[in-house]
């Protein structure tokens, strides 16, 4: 069977020529750290009764539902078409974001030293940097780490020894310097350990900046895709799902007002040098690539919900959605574009088909009931119908259960091992008694 499913999708890869349309995104997206939807009791969400239980489901999707038409699309660069929009009320009630330890140990007279003087750092909370400081930082942009839609990114040694990275944004760009400012208003707002955080900025000499955190294991994408990587264990692989999970929660409905990320995918998934996952690109707006077929469509293809497709609305759920694809790329390791979902839907077609769609290298090497219910959750993440689709928060206790379910049966685990040990330790007592009694009695 497993041969089956994978020869059918390998001839369905030749026949369906993938189209190579990295489709862009629009709008960025207005977020504070201010709390906001009561997830206050955690046993809420669990797992039986998140899929099980309507009437509670009902009252909290209400709850989200107008949430969700919180949701502020922003069109902070709109193709040369600006609009305006007044960002006054959010960024009163911005919450500063702290300087970085890394940066702040540089000395006063250090060259890679904000500039202080300039008001706009001040009001994203985040520092702005100089042309020359990043010019530095970067080895006059020697220091290339790979290039994506909004241009190349460079890692940047700090004089501290600290690592960043530094996405220089292509200078066709439309976006003005005070678009460029309200992006970094917004984006400096969101801060969660499951985002790759903005740590400064840099506007000079007409270019623009964003310097990042450091991510020293790269893209989900290259480590189940690039050549020589090592595989991931599927432990790595549940606890990679988890924090994405968590940085999808957290733009949802930790950030007010929620945003969505429109682009999820695994090139888009980095990971730090603990191997912990964090979402990449979110809020930054992309403008829109004339494609051959100019569909209107943004997102990246093999990620973008069907839905979204044939409504033109994109919801939270069509997030989901590409989460969804995401679970099932570290599932099986095979990627959008080489028909993933196919292998997925024929393997649905029988009640544990995900253990033949599992990527082969974790043969024997992980345990397939998990791989059934995360496979299950991806499942949910990708019904057709969006309303059917659970919340982000949902997803992460239901990933979360997966994993209190193993701790648990390590525990009880290692109670038995304790017990048996015991016991054999008190044999081996009784034994040495009864061994003293018998020469005792040889003896008398
Ligand atoms: N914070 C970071 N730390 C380390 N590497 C990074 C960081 N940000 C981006 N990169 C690397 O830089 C390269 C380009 O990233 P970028 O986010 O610009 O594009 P992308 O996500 O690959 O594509 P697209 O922009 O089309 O979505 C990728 O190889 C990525 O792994």
């Amino acid at each position: 069977m497993l041969l089956a499913v994978r020869d059918f999708c390998q001839l369905r890869v030749f026949t369906n020529q993938i189209i190579e349309t990295q489709c862009k995104e629009l709008p960025c997206f207005a977020s504070s750290l201010t709390d906001h939807l009561p997830l206050s009791d955690p046993a809420e969400f669990v797992h039986c009764k998140m899929f099980s239980s309507p009437g509670w489901y009902r009252k909290y999707a209400k709850l989200r539902r107008s949430n969700e038409r919180l949701v502020t699309v922003l069109p902070i660069r709109t193709n040369g078409f600006g609009t305006s929009t007044d960002f006054s009320a959010s960024l009163s009630n911005s919450v500063a974001v702290g300087v970085p330890e890394y940066l702040q140990k540089s000395s006063p007279n250090s060259w890679w030293s904000p500039r202080s003087k300039d008001r706009s750092a001040s009001a994203s909370g985040l520092p702005k940097y100089s042309y020359k400081d990043v010019q530095k930082a970067t080895q006059n942009f020697t220091t290339i780490l790979g290039e994506g839609s909004f241009g190349p990114v460079y890692k940047a040694t700090m004089p501290t020894g600290g690592i960043v990275a530094v996405k220089v944004l292509a200078s066709d760009s439309h976006q003005g310097e005070k678009e460029f400012h309200t992006e970094v208003c917004l984006l400096g707002r969101l801060h969660h350990r499951n985002l790759v955080n903005l740590v400064g900025y840099c506007v000079d000499k007409g270019k623009y900046m964003l310097i990042y955190e450091f991510m020293s294991n790269g893209s989900l994408a290259t480590l189940l895709y690039g050549e020589g990587e090592r595989c991931l264990t599927w432990e790595e692989r549940l606890q990679i799902a988890l924090d994405i999970s968590h940085g999808i929660e957290y733009l949802h409905e930790g950030a007010v007002p929620p945003v969505i990320h429109r682009d999820l995918k695994s090139a888009n998934i980095l990971l730090d040098q603990s191997m912990r996952a964090k979402v990449a690109d979110f809020g930054l707006s992309k403008e829109e690539v004339f494609d051959g077929r100019n569909s209107g469509i943004k997102g990246t293809y093999g990620y973008i919900d069907p839905e979204y497709i044939s409504t033109n609305k994109f919801t939270m759920k069509s997030d989901v959605y590409s989460f969804g694809v995401i679970i099932f790329e570290l599932i099986t390791a095979i990627h959008p574009h080489q028909n993933l979902m196919e292998y997925v839907n024929l393997a649905a077609m029988s009640p544990d088909g995900v253990d033949e769609i599992l990527d082969q290298q974790l043969a024997g090497e992980c345990n397939m009931e998990e791989v059934r219910q995360l496979a299950k959750i991806a499942h949910k993440c990708l019904h057709k119908s969006p309303r059917k689709r659970p919340l982000m928060g949902e997803v992460t206790q239901a990933i979360l259960k997966i994993k209190q379910r193993r701790l648990g049966k390590e525990d009880t685990m290692s109670m038995a091992e304790t017990d048996f040990s015991r016991i054999m330790s008190r044999i081996q007592e009784q034994h040495v008694e009864l061994t003293k009694l018998a020469s005792l009695n040889e003896i008398n």
